[in-house]
């Protein structure tokens, strides 16, 4: 059996997603997002290595960071108000924002006034505890997750209220567990447990993949009472899954109380449009090109559906009278990769209660500007069948798009992963030569 050190050295970290609150009595909250994405992994690595590193595609570690600010002042007088706001306040969803930095501390300009300020640190923020690890022995894989489990033990102290005064609803940091284990089920659960300890927190969520190996891991994590973050799900079928790997560990959990056993389902949109666009394009047919970008919204509008059948009968009921709360379903991948198309495109359609958008800059600048606010998840399902029928009538074949886009996210995290700790490699001998 590994040992506990060697597999919590080797079950990589991925990324935080946190949710915050302000908590003052005389104001009221509202929220904004954070997410830990893509860039987080890139800054990570930059600061690592001090040389120049840049973003790859594909590069990316998710998690995210939901942060309430005030409505009002403490005299009472509104403060700016942003799209964000209306978003959460009318519409019940949830903005993430899809970066995070160290220090944590940061992102408080984003918390407090709700606006967004580039304020992210990047230059050599894990230098001092990198150094301090390698001088003490600690091998690079371990030195890794000792960085990022501070990392995501920071942010969660950052969040910690939100989480409070949401009554555990938000306020999370997520942490991945290493995409090197996207295939294996039992060391996935045996990371999940050891990162769920190593960071202690009560508002961090364990990310784990939608993979056909991982959704076993998800239930299994769900009845250890350890809430998840399932990331990497790009379709319909999967999703279905997912949500029964999350009913089914509830089920199994044997705890009286469930409220605490909390989950989103992070379903991936824009790079559903950038396979199937490719896909009508070798089609090329007048009616194949004229449902280009539609297919991401569509199938999400879908989801909901599913997410709101699966949420509700006897099962659930069940489960909710044992305090269970809904696995809330998160947009991941919302920024626009076709210049053509507008920026707002997998923001503004995908707005609908219980769920979370996740927004890195581009959308979360260009929602802020000119996003508008209204239930639109739902307003027309009867066209997101359509469309989705339509393109499967064209032969696009949604079991092949969703195992692709699943090989190639699982494919461009495991390569970010050993990229950086590469990096990491590379700062660690340059720092003994100097200490020599
Ligand atoms: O959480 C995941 C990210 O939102 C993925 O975004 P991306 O498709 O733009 O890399």
């Amino acid at each position: 059996m590994a040992s506990i050190s060697k597999l919590s050295a080797s079950a990589a970290f991925a990324s935080s997603a946190t949710s915050f609150t302000r908590s003052s009595q005389q104001q009221q909250n509202q929220p904004m997002c954070f997410a830990y994405p893509r860039k987080r992994i890139a800054i990570f690595e930059k600061s690592i290595s001090s040389s120049k590193l840049s973003v790859r595609a594909g590069q990316r570690i998710a998690g995210s960071l939901i942060v309430r600010c005030s409505k009002v002042d403490g005299n009472g007088s509104s403060v700016k108000r942003t799209t964000l706001h209306d978003l959460y306040e009318k519409e019940g969803q949830s903005p993430w924002y899809d970066n995070l930095c160290r220090p944590v501390t940061d992102l408080i300009p984003l918390i407090e006034s709700g606006i967004f300020q580039k304020a992210i640190s990047t230059s050599s923020a894990y230098n001092d505890q990198f150094k301090q690890l390698v001088q003490s022995g600690v091998d690079i894989k371990m030195s890794y997750w000792e960085l990022v489990v501070k990392d995501i033990q920071d942010a969660c102290k950052l969040f910690e209220s939100i989480y409070d005064d949401s009554d555990g609803g938000d306020g999370y940091v997520s942490v991945e567990v290493s995409p090197l284990l996207a295939d294996d089920t039992e060391t996935t659960i045996q990371a999940a447990k050891l990162l769920h300890k190593k960071v202690n927190r009560r508002n961090v969520y364990i990310k784990i993949p939608a993979t056909a190996p991982c959704i076993p891991s998800i239930k299994e994590v769900i009845a250890n009472g350890i809430s998840v973050n399932v990331t990497l799900i790009f379709s319909l079928a999967r999703y279905e899954a997912v949500i029964d790997a999350y009913l089914d560990g509830l089920e199994a959990s044997g705890l009286n109380d469930l409220s605490r056993v909390t989950s989103v389902a992070s379903f991936f949109v824009s790079r559903v449009d950038s396979l199937v666009d490719k896909l009508l394009e070798k089609i090329g047919t007048p009616e194949a090109l004229d449902l280009r970008g539609k297919a991401a919204n569509a199938q999400a509008a879908l989801a909901f559906q599913l997410y709101q059948k699966k949420f509700s009968g006897p099962r659930w009921e069940a489960l909710v009278k044992k305090g269970a709360k809904k696995q809330r379903l998160l947009w991941a991948s919302t920024s626009v990769k076709n210049p053509a198309y507008p920026d707002t495109l997998y923001v503004a359609p995908l707005v609908g209660p219980d769920t979370v958008s996740t927004m890195p800059d581009q959308a979360l600048l260009a929602f802020i500007d000119h996003g508008t606010v209204a239930r639109t998840i739902d307003a027309n399902v009867s066209e997101a069948e359509g469309i989705y029928n339509a393109l499967e009538k064209l032969g696009i074949d949604w079991g092949y798009v969703g195992s692709q886009l699943e090989l190639e996210g699982v494919d461009s995290f495991k390569k970010s992963f050993n990229s950086l700790l590469d990096s990491m490699q590379e700062k660690a001998n340059s720092m003994k030569l100097v200490n020599m």
